[in-house]
């Protein structure tokens, strides 16, 4: 017996009759729709997705030409996939899944054929006994939940963003990247000094690679991405990418170019494929490692293999040097630079080193943006390496970088971000986990993308530097002999460091902007970068997007909005026609006014409070680009030596 509040007392008969009250015919409906066609939870859960297929049936038939089933298609693909994950050793690729191991609905058990072996038996080893899931070309949309549900740090920010973190590496190991030498690269490739190809031989390399095979079969999981390189159909680079995690295959997925379900259909074997196996160190004991990172690259073998580290930028980059080995056998250049289009069809490309704003001034509201990094410049003109951009973070504005701004939404990776842990608002002035936070997100994320990301040969070329030493003008126009001699230098000049107590901006050289991914020699590229601007009449620019009234400590970046004004000026031709006058020690041309520019900032001298000081920087600055350029003093560019020596005399003077 129990007693309400009212002092009534209710027996559970009572109760039960009370609940049950109904006017029609006892049975509760608690609203008026139909019923759910489900009998149980799981078949409700069931209706929830349906089977995606190819969107565009091949020759309008669907499946009448098709000469495989779906069934053969899918093993296939696995046989591809086992055989990319074999062990070398070992002798036969593991047993494959499709799907995911928690979700049971979704893996179709195809299992690869083993090919050698008949009847495996229990002494091959554990390993071959144990089944990989495969999770290929998954969705953004799935690549984030996975991301979400398995990887510690991944967050949805309040704009749809994916926020993870790279790990301890928040940037490139340029000191950590090996290339095999074999008889064939010994001869082709640039080694030695200055070079970024540290050699390793293809023994230790195959050590690596059976490391990381290893340890991607050992997990019960890995994501396969296949993708392709270069918007030119004629120079199209099929790529794998094996990875352990979301995050990374969410990166290839926006940076890559992103199949249609039909060309995935016919995607056959790749012409390269990574093994990222980055949470995993290399081991110390092996010969030519000098730290727990690797980076090893095996172009006879067309694969690379990442340990130790997680930076994705790594796989960007990694495949990046190897079209700067494949394209120029092809008499394709390719460049470290971004690349937009005009109205009117007119190209200019954006070369310089990191953070010198290839991606900032590439993404131009009022053009059209073919790509923000890396491009091929054939005879039939440019074309975008990739399928995505990746820019930098820091102390991004709505204000002054609108396009990326709105670009950061769902399905953009944003790496190292810091955001409030509550309304996930990205804070991009914090720099608590890195200077070097990224976006990267596919180009048709820009407004204005120009897809296929193709354009015709440029009218400017435009190098970049970010003189931390304030003596170089705003901008100058160059000579093709400069342009060269500039393009060779590659230089741009990094602030003075908060920590180590380096109160001097650091120069730095890098061949053609981009010395970490060239794998020939530099007078190879700079070869025919002459060529080809000479050919297609070309103009080169230099521009200045560093600092201006002093060094980094009294001067001030040079605002945005008036280097916005420069590139404008240069795009619309009104550059070409200023009047100039010639700077000492360096030798350039400086155009005396520029719209919407303060005529007095375009010589430095002139925002120089201290001349004395500015004289003696600019000599300075001018002695380490004569240091630097004494390794090309006895390189011959091009089949003519009257190019060379221009080009030796058009650096600076004094
Ligand atoms: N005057 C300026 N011109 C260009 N960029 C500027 C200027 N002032 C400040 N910046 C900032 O400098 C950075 C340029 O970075 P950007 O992403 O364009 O580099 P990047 O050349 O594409 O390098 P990476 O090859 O590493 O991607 C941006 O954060 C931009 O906001
Ligand atoms: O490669 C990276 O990580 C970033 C980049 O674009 C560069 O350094 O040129
Ligand atoms: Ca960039
Ligand atoms: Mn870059």
């Amino acid at each position: 017996m129990a007693a309400n509040g009212n002092g009534v007392s209710t027996t559970p008969k009572s109760l039960l009759a009370r609940i049950q009250t109904q006017k029609n015919g006892g049975i509760c409906h608690d609203d008026s729709g139909k019923p759910v066609k489900a009998q149980t939870i799981d078949e409700l859960h069931s209706l929830q997705r349906k089977r995606s297929a190819p969107t565009t049936p091949l020759d309008g038939v669907q499946g009448a030409f098709a000469t495989i089933s779906e069934d053969e298609r899918q093993r296939q693909q696995l046989q591809s996939i086992s055989a990319s994950l074999a062990s070398l050793t070992r002798g036969t690729g593991p047993k494959v899944v499709r799907g995911d191991p928690a979700g049971k609905v979704q893996s179709v058990s195809h299992v690869a054929h083993h090919h050698h072996i008949e009847a495996p038996t229990i002494s091959v080893s554990d390993s071959s006994l144990k089944f990989t899931h495969v999770l290929y070309n998954l969705s953004p949309a799935e690549l984030y939940e996975q991301a979400i549900k398995y990887e510690k740090g991944s967050f949805i920010t309040s704009t749809g963003a994916l926020a993870t973190l790279s790990g301890a590496k928040t940037g490139r190991s340029p000191r950590d990247k090996r290339v095999v030498i074999d008889d064939t690269t010994q001869d082709e490739l640039w080694w030695g000094k200055g070079s970024p190809n540290i050699e390793m031989d293809e023994h230790t390399f195959m050590v690596n690679r059976e490391r990381a095979v290893d340890y991607l079969n050992s997990l019960d999981k890995v994501f396969v991405n296949d993708q392709f390189l270069n918007w030119d159909p004629q120079n199209r680079i099929k790529v794998r990418i094996v990875s352990a995690r979301a995050y990374h295959s969410l990166f290839m997925h926006n940076m890559c170019i992103r199949p249609t379900p039909e060309e995935l259909e016919n995607f056959g074997t790749p012409d390269f494929t990574i093994y990222n196996a980055g949470q995993f160190p290399c081991n110390r004991y092996t010969h030519y490692m000098t730290s727990s990172t690797s980076i090893d690259l095996n172009l006879a073998r067309r694969e690379m293999v990442i340990l130790g580290t997680q930076y994705a930028g790594e796989m960007k980059k990694g495949l990046f040097s190897v079209m700067h080995y494949l394209m120029p056998m092809r008499q394709i250049l390719s460049l470290h630079s971004g690349c937009n289009m005009g109205k009117d069809g007119d190209v200019a490309l954006f070369f310089g080193l990191s953070g010198t704003g290839k991606t900032t001034l590439s993404t131009d509201h009022n053009r059209y943006l073919i790509g923000d990094d890396e491009h091929c410049w054939s005879d039939n003109g440019v074309s975008n390496i990739e399928g995505g951009c990746y820019a930098k973070c820091i102390d991004l504005s709505r204000e002054k970088e609108p396009d990326i701004w709105n670009a950061i939404k769902f399905g953009t990776v944003l790496e190292n971000v810091v955001f409030d842990e509550h309304t996930r608002e990205v804070d991009y002035g914090d720099k608590s986990v890195t200077e070097n936070t990224r976006a990267a997100y596919p180009i048709e994320y820009i407004p204005n993308a120009k897809i296929p990301c193709v354009g015709p040969h440029p009218k400017n070329v435009i190098l970049l530097a970010c003189d931390a030493f304030g003596v170089l003008p705003p901008v100058s126009k160059l000579s093709l002999a400069q342009t060269m001699y500039h393009f060779i230098s590659g230089y741009t000049a990094l602030v003075a460091g908060t920590e180590d107590g380096i109160k001097e901006p650091t120069a730095t050289f890098s061949a053609c902007f981009g010395a970490a991914f060239i794998m020939l020699h530099p007078t190879k590229y700079a070869a025919m970068l002459a060529e080809k601007m000479q050919k297609h009449g070309a103009t080169g620019w230099l521009v200045n997007t560093g600092w201006s009234g002093g060094s980094d400590g009294s001067g001030n970046r040079i605002k945005l909005p008036y280097t916005r004004k420069i590139i404008d000026a240069i795009h619309s031709g009104s550059l070409l026609n200023a009047t100039y006058h010639k700077t000492e020690v360096f030798g350039l041309d400086i155009p005396t006014e520029i719209e919407g520019v303060p005529s007095e900032i375009l010589h430095p001298e002139n925002t120089w409070a201290d001349k004395k000081a500015y004289k003696e920087t600019l000599l300075k600055l001018a002695g380490l680009f004569k240091k630097n350029f004494e390794t090309f003093t006895n390189y011959k560019i091009g089949k003519d030596n009257k190019l060379t020596e221009e080009i030796l005399a058009a650096g600076p003077n004094f």
